[in-house]
């Protein structure tokens, strides 16, 4: 049975004869293609159902609700924004509510406290009353209808761009796969009732058939590369659900138990800056270079240089951060190749791309492989489909590397 909404909101790109949504007795609701797509073709395009706006400069605008009490919670910036989303639902007309009444993840009591939804979840709770009266919610909802809320917006809700969050009708109801069919991003905004909304795109990565459900992945960044078991651990943790995908079924790298506690012990450290990129690279040099743990650190250690978020002395680490980006480059490519639908499937492509774009970043001006690797990274995201502002980025960074290294010369 399909079921398409009732276009209360503006859905004017979504073309019926190519999406639908259907029940399904696992996943509750899924979507599916109801035609073949190839690589790279657009399938649906949609605005946002609701949004918000999470700039500190839209503090006084009226439809965006900032509140003292709120911002003064000893919480992480994460859990306040989420706080904002579940509130900004409890805002909202019933007939919106409903639309995207979506299907949420886990008990809301499974998360632990030191996580950015277990600080949401807590501070809620505690707090509920005085943000109630804040935030004038109506008194229709309750703390755990709010937590309910809460619980919705935390499952289905993505980031579009740095400072909004938003719900989809259609792309919130995709399901997880590990290696998925297709790949999305924001790619505009429009106005709608004086509220910013984001557009978001989503296209084939690899080749559908009429009838196959569309999948996306619901893991972050890296994390797509972390073995079965951390994968499995991540999605049942916030999605409340065992995956078993094809890769899920098929890879099969074993991880002990110590390795995977060493490895949380790190990132627990390293989210609340307990351990310093010295430390980091002292631990790393103790371990095999086999461990999946050693390259995990590789990761960590090249997102902490390229934010610089813990004082990263890039003069004295430079080596060691490009060997770090070099060991990631190395099992991406490895990944990328055994990959039976590379170079087209942009799913491996995009984090080599990125990859090769950090590490052209790290290498100083002098050294003739920044721009051999600036170059590497558009080769491969001129494959992939819909870079293309990623590419002028790149360009203008070749440009100034040039720039610079000419100038260089012509003072010496
Ligand atoms: C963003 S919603 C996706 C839409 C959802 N199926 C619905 O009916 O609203 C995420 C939830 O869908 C379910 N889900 C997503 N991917 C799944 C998968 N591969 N296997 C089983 N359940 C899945 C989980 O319950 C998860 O918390």
């Amino acid at each position: 049975m399909k079921n398409q909404p009732n276009h209360t909101f503006n859905s004017r790109f979504v073309d019926s004869h190519c999406i639908s949504i259907h029940s399904h007795p696992i996943k509750n609701k899924i979507l599916r293609a109801e035609k073949d797509f190839e690589p790279g073709d657009l399938i649906f395009q949609e605005t946002a159902v609701t949004a918000i706006k999470l700039s500190n400069n839209n503090k006084n605008d009226e439809s965006i609700i900032f509140s003292t009490i709120i911002e003064s919670l000893p919480i992480v910036p994460l859990a306040r924004n989420l706080i904002y989303g579940a509130v900004h639902l409890a805002s909202l007309s019933s007939s919106k509510l409903d639309l995207i009444k979506c299907q949420f993840g886990n008990p809301l009591d499974k998360y632990l406290n030191f996580t950015p939804e277990g600080q949401a979840i807590a501070a809620l709770k505690y707090y509920f009353f005085e943000i109630k009266k804040e935030l004038s919610i109506s008194d229709l909802f309750s703390c755990s209808a709010i937590l309910d809320l809460l619980a919705i917006w935390m499952t289905n809700y993505s980031t579009a761009g740095p400072q909004c969050h938003a719900l989809y009708y259609y792309w919130s109801r995709m399901n997880h796969d590990c290696k998925p069919n297709t790949h999305h991003r924001t790619t505009g905004y429009t106005t709608v009732d004086n509220q910013t909304i984001p557009i978001r795109t989503v296209q084939a990565i690899q080749k559908i058939n009429k009838g196959d459900e569309l999948t996306k992945s619901y893991l972050v960044g890296e994390t797509n590369f972390q073995p079965t078991q951390m994968r499995k651990d991540y999605l049942s943790m916030h999605y409340h659900f065992t995956c078993t995908c094809s890769r899920c079924s098929t890879e099969n790298e074993i991880i002990s138990d110590t390795l995977m506690y060493q490895y949380k012990t790190l990132e627990y450290q390293i989210y609340n800056k307990q351990i310093s990129l010295n430390d980091l690279l002292i631990f790393k040099s103790k371990l095999s270079w086999t461990d999946w743990l050693n390259y995990s650190i590789s990761q960590l250690i090249c997102t902490i240089a390229a934010s610089s978020s813990m004082g990263c002395d890039n003069t004295r680490y430079h080596t060691a951060i490009i060997e770090c980006a070099l060991q990631c480059i190395r099992r991406l490519k490895k990944i990328y190749l055994q990959s039976f639908d590379a170079p087209t499937n942009e799913y491996y492509s995009i984090f080599l791309a990125d990859k090769y774009e950090q590490l052209g970043d790290f290498l100083p001006l002098s050294d003739s492989q920044k721009i051999n690797s600036y170059k590497e990274a558009i080769k491969i995201r001129k494959i992939c489909q819909g870079k293309s502002e990623k590419i002028d980025n790149l360009n203008d960074k070749i440009i100034q590397a040039k720039k610079v290294t000419s100038n260089n010369q012509i003072s010496l």
